[in-house]
C-alpha cells in the first residue's frame, strides 16, 4: 500500500462574485488528480503557476477537503492535519518572539513531550541542521536560509512519517539554496522520511526528486511522472554537472513547456474577460 494516495481528486473553489446578477464561477485547481507516494520516497511537485501545486499539499496536510475523490494516508482518508504530516512553507513562519531552540520545542510542546526531553530534541535537530551553536539567537538575529533551516528541524523534531514542502527554499539567494538542497538531501537519506515537495524550479526537482510529477495548467491534473535517475546521488562530484542531470532536466522542461504557455494563455484571457 502506498503511503499516500490521491484517488481521482479534484477541488474547487468559491469564485468572486461577478456581473450584475453576481454570478459566481468556481475556480477548478485541481481535477482527476492520481498520484501514488511510497513510504520513504521523496516526490517533487512540479506545474505551471496557479495550476494548484499549493492545493495539492493543503490537501495532503489536512488543511483543506477535496471537492471529489479521496485523499489516502496509509489507506485511510486524510480528514484534517495530523502529527504524522508536517508542512514546510516558503515563508518561515517562526515565532519572533522565541530563539531558534524555542521555536523547535514549540511543535513539541504541543505533542506534550517534557520539558526537559522537548531540549534535548530541540538541540539535536539543531545539530542536524547546523545548527546547534545559533541555538539562542532570535529569528531577526539569523539570515534568511538560516530561519528556514529551524523551519525544517522544527518540522523534523515532531518525527513525522511525512514532509511537505511548498517551496521551502524559494525566498533563499542561489548559494544557501544549493547548500539546503544538500543537507535537505542528506537528511531524507538519514532519516527515511517521505517527502512531498514542491518547486518551480526544474534543476531543484531534477537535483531532489526520485520521481517528478509535473502537473498540466490549471485544472492541474498529472500530466507524468518522470523516474529520475542519478548515479550520482551518492558518488563524489556534483550531480548538477552530469550529463544525465542534463537529459532529465530536459524531459521535464519539454513536459512543462507547452502546460506554461497555456497556463499564460489563459491568464490573458481571463483578464480580458
Ligand atoms: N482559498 C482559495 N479561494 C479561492 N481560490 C483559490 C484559493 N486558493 C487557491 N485558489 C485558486 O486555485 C488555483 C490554484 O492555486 P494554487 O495556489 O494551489 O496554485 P499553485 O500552483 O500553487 O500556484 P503558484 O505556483 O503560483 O504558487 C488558483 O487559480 C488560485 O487562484
Amino acid at each position: 500500500m502506498p503511503r499516500i494516495r490521491l484517488d481521482r481528486v479534484g477541488k474547487s473553489y468559491p469564485g468572486r462574485p461577478s456581473g450584475r446578477r453576481g454570478a459566481r464561477t468556481p475556480t477548478v485547481a485541481l481535477q482527476d488528480v492520481e498520484l501514488d507516494v511510497a513510504a520513504g520516497e521523496f516526490t517533487v511537485v512540479v506545474g505551471p503557476s496557479g495550476c494548484g501545486k499549493s492545493t495539492l499539499l493543503d490537501l495532503l496536510g489536512g488543511l483543506e477537503r477535496p471537492s471529489s475523490g479521496r485523499v489516502l494516508l496509509d489507506g485511510e482518508p486524510v480528514t484534517g492535519p495530523g502529527p504524522e504530516r508536517s508542512t514546510v512553507f516558503q515563508q518561515y513562519a517562526l515565532l519572533p518572539w522565541r530563539t531558534a531552540r524555542a521555536n523547535v520545542e514549540f511543535g513539541l510542546e504541543a505533542a506534550g513531550v517534557p520539558r526537559r526531553e522537548r531540549a534535548a530534541r530541540a538541540r539535536e535537530f539543531l545539530q542536524l541542521v547546523g545548527l546547534r551553536a545559533f541555538e539562542d539567537r532570535y529569528p531577526h538575529e539569523l539570515s534568511g536560509g538560516m530561519r528556514q533551516r529551524v523551519a525544517i528541524a522544527r518540522s523534523l523534531a515532531c518525527d513525522p512519517e511525512v514532509l511537505l514542502m511548498d517551496e521551502p527554499f524559494a525566498a533563499l539567494d542561489a548559494q544557501t539554496r544549493e547548500t539546503l538542497q544538500d543537507e535537505l538531501l542528506g537528511i531524507w537519506q538519514r532519516t527515511g522520511k517521505t517527502v512531498v515537495f514542491i518547486t518551480h524550479s526544474i534543476d531543484e526537482a531534477v537535483l531532489l526528486g526520485q520521481r517528478v510529477a509535473v502537473l498540466t495548467s490549471r485544472p492541474g491534473r498529472v500530466k507524468e511522472v518522470v523516474d529520475i535517475e542519478l548515479d550520482a546521488r551518492g558518488e563524489p562530484g556534483d550531480p548538477r554537472s552530469s550529463a544525465r542531470f542534463a537529459a532529465h532536466r530536459r524531459q521535464v522542461w519539454e513536459l512543462l513547456h507547452d502546460e506554461i504557455d497555456r497556463a499564460r494563455t489563459l491568464e490573458r484571457e481571463a483578464v480580458a474577460a
